[in-house]
């Protein structure tokens, strides 16, 4: 891993803002929040910016407030920056699905770099600059935004169980996985295009929450280098959490199904010499 705290320090030189970036954002029943998540974005002082809102059909209309902001922030015409798009799902099907479909459609649409973030203000959105900045000068390929390396905070409204829970499933994931990410589920990661393409987000097999400790390990085994960056996670003020039971369950089973699929890929490798 590479130590990012250099690249951090220094303010985004002009041409590195224009870097085609797009934040891939999943919703669920965030109709209260999107709107301000949005202004938030399109104010940053990042002319490459896209915003990319992937909608499973939330029964509160998030997906119609998102067709409206997508319109309002778009400039019209011919030549008119399109600043916004809007992903239209059918029904609820995992945030890793979700994610999957939406970072595939932002590379395919040529972002250099994807950005992946909750709606709900979680997330620091004025930290991307910084990841963005990051990812450039270090040439990281992965920059997580981390609650667990040095500087990085939770919230205190966050439950204690759920703090608990959060610190566990790191250390459950990273153990068997053998990683040394500190924060290997957390949820706010900046991507290059070049490890998206070469991890095959097609093949991705978590639906859920796991697909942020696949996706990591998945380019850390694929030879890419990923740096962590501090960052304040703050707990929503409206909307739930979408974490269930079958998330959990999943994120139980996910690390051992990779170390097994990874053992297995490693033997069939020192019988092919
Ligand atoms: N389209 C879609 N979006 C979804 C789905 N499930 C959740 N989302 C959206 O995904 C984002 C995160 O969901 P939350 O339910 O708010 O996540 P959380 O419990 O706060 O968990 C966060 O922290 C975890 C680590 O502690 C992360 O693993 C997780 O990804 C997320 O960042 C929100 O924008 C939510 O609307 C789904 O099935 N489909």
């Amino acid at each position: 891993m590479t130590d990012p705290r250099h690249a951090a320090a220094h303010p985004l030189p002009a041409e590195w803002g224009r870097t085609p970036l797009t934040v891939v954002m999943p919703t669920y029943n965030e109709a209260q929040n999107l709107p301000t998540m949005a202004e938030t974005l399109m104010a940053l002082p990042l002319e490459g910016l896209r915003l990319l809102v992937v909608d499973d059909n939330s029964p509160d209309g998030t997906g119609t407030i998102a067709d409206q902001l997508a319109d309002k922030y778009n400039e019209p015409g011919e030549g008119g920056r399109t600043r916004m798009g809007v992903l239209h799902r059918t029904a609820k099907d995992g945030l890793g699905r979700a994610y999957a479909a939406g970072m595939e459609r932002a590379v395919a649409e040529g972002a250099a770099y994807v950005l992946q973030m909750d709606a709900d203000g979680s997330h620091p959105a004025e930290k991307i600059t910084e990841m963005l900045g990051v990812a450039l000068a270090t040439g990281a390929d992965v920059v997580v935004g981390s609650r667990y390396v040095p500087g990085g905070t939770l919230s205190d409204a966050w439950k204690p169980h759920r703090k608990l829970l959060s610190r566990w499933a790191n250390a459950y994931a990273g153990g068997i996985l053998g990683t040394r990410v500190r924060d290997i589920t957390g949820g706010f990661n900046l991507w290059s295009a070049a490890a998206l393409r070469a991890i095959g987000l097609a093949s991705v097999d978590s639906a859920g929450y796991s697909f942020q400790v696949e996706t990591k390990y998945r380019a850390l085994r694929a030879g890419f280098t990923l740096v962590e960056v501090p960052i304040h996670f703050e707990d929503r003020t409206a909307g739930e959490s979408k974490m269930d039971l079958a998330v959990q369950l999943e994120s139980v089973a996910m690390p051992w199904r990779l170390r097994s699929r990874a053992l297995r890929g490693h033997a069939a490798g020192r019988r092919g010499r």
